[in-house]
């Protein structure tokens, strides 16, 4: 049997995902983490006067060189106040930080460089250069002014930038909706009592904690048992939702019992690819319902998770527009291992910092059943197809798990 080489299958995925043209509007405390949909201008200036950047007297720039200079204290202005007068030659008016400069002065002296004389009455200690300790009109933007570009993600800057151009709410790119079929007779939600036969249904957990980290808004849609018209039922229920993917769990070998491909089929679904060269994760499936891409995970735990990282999430961080990248690093083997077959192969394994350097120790048992040695894992050892064995010490490339 061909199969497919895993940059093959990576490229087929993603050569068409762009950014979803759906956006919605969001309050500013729930943009974190979107991506932008259109263009954030100034709706005013930051800041919208001349304003004191100190605490200290605001005074005309003539009379704040001189050391020993004495300014009568007219008034006061604080943050959020307005100072009625103007300030003339020989003058001052106490002022504090965030406060709109008074008309006629141009400069403010900090209050460590004064003398209070009176109560009415300061002198200056040190020289202060004309215009300083003022924050022009506009410094940070102005009205009008692009502050964040569309297809930004927004980040605590952004959003405080936002909320200072005056914007209450933003619209970002819709989060794609990845509907989560899982199949089999065998499978029961935890917290069931199993009968004969019977294990616990784990795949939809990780592979949704997946897809939000990528930043989509998941749909579980439960058990469907190994019979046609269940499969086709969820998926039917899918559709209807919106679902931009559908991601199936099971199902998609070639047993007698693996009814994905034709069910997705029937429904309308044209196959892209199926059967990969990776290990774990042969049988993953791939293939669109119009719009809709549907992505058929093997059913062993471990490929489905494995597949998750490597497939699903830059997928669905396409369609949101997100950067993404996997956290490909340089490790040092931790023990030998053997040549690779025609499969690209992910060796759990445990990950160590020793000396400034990763090093990866591979696990001795790699069954993709096995959820406690991937949990183990900080990260998967890549070894290419036909690799030649390695030994301890050989620096070979790791994908870090999050
Ligand atoms: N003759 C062949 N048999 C198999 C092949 C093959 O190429 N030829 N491929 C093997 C590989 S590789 C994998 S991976 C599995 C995947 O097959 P399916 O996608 O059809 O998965 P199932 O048969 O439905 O289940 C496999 C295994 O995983 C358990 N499972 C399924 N869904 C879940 C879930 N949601 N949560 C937890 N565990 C789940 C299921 O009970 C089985 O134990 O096929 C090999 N066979
Ligand atoms: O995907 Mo299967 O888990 O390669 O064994």
């Amino acid at each position: 049997m061909t199969l497919v080489p895993l940059e093959t299958a990576l490229e087929r995925l993603l050569e068409d995902a762009r950014p979803l043209s759906a956006s919605e509007s969001v309050a500013l405390h729930e943009a974190y983490g979107r991506v932008l949909a259109e263009p954030v201008a100034a709706l005013r200036t930051q800041p919208p006067f001349d304003a004191s950047a100190m605490d200290g007297y605001a005074v005309r720039g003539a009379d704040a060189g001189v050391a020993g200079n004495r300014l009568s204290v007219i008034g006061e202005v604080a943050a959020g106040g307005t100072f009625p007068g103007t300030v003339g030659a020989g003058e001052c008016v106490r002022i504090f930080t965030g406060a709109p400069l008074p008309a006629g002065a141009d400069t403010v002296v900090i209050q460590e460089d004064v003398t209070v004389v009176s109560p009415g009455m300061v002198e200056l200690r040190e020289p202060t250069r004309a215009g300083r300790n003022v924050r022009g009109a506009g410094l940070d933007f102005v009205e009008g002014d692009l502050l964040i570009d569309k297809g930004q993600l927004l980040g605590p800057s952004s959003l405080s930038l936002a909320a200072s151009a005056n914007h209450p709410r933003l619209c970002v790119v819709k989060r794609p909706l990845v509907a989560i079929i899982a199949t089999g007779d065998e499978l029961r939600a935890p917290g069931s009592t199993l009968g004969p036969g019977q294990i616990i249904s784990s795949n939809a957990y990780g592979v949704a904690a997946l897809a939000r980290a990528a930043g989509a808004e998941v749909l579980d849609l439960g058990i469907a048992p190994d019979s046609r018209d269940a499969i086709a039922a969820l998926v039917k229920k899918a559709v209807a939702a919106g679902a931009d993917v559908i991601v199936t769990l099971g199902g998609a070998s070639v047993g007698d019992h693996d009814l994905v491909h034709e069910v997705l089929t029937g429904e309308g679904m044209t196959l892209d690819f199926w059967k990969i060269a990776m290990r774990p994760g042969k049988p993953l499936m791939f293939g669109r319902m119009g719009d809709i891409r549907c992505i058929g995970l093997p059913g062993n735990p471990v490929a489905s998770l494995v597949c998750s990282q490597l497939f699903l999430k830059p997928l669905l961080a396409r369609l949101g527009g997100r950067p993404f990248r996997q956290d490909m690093r340089t490790a040092r083997l931790g023990a030998r291992m053997p040549a690779n077959d025609r499969r690209q192969d992910y060796v759990r394994a445990r990950i160590d910092e020793l000396d400034g350097e990763l090093v990866a120790t591979p696990f001795d048992l790699q069954d993709s059943s096995m959820l406690r040695v991937l949990a183990a894992s900080g990260g998967l050892i890549v070894r290419a197809p036909f690799a030649p064995a390695s030994d301890a010490g050989e620096a070979c490339q790791v994908l870090m798990l999050g």
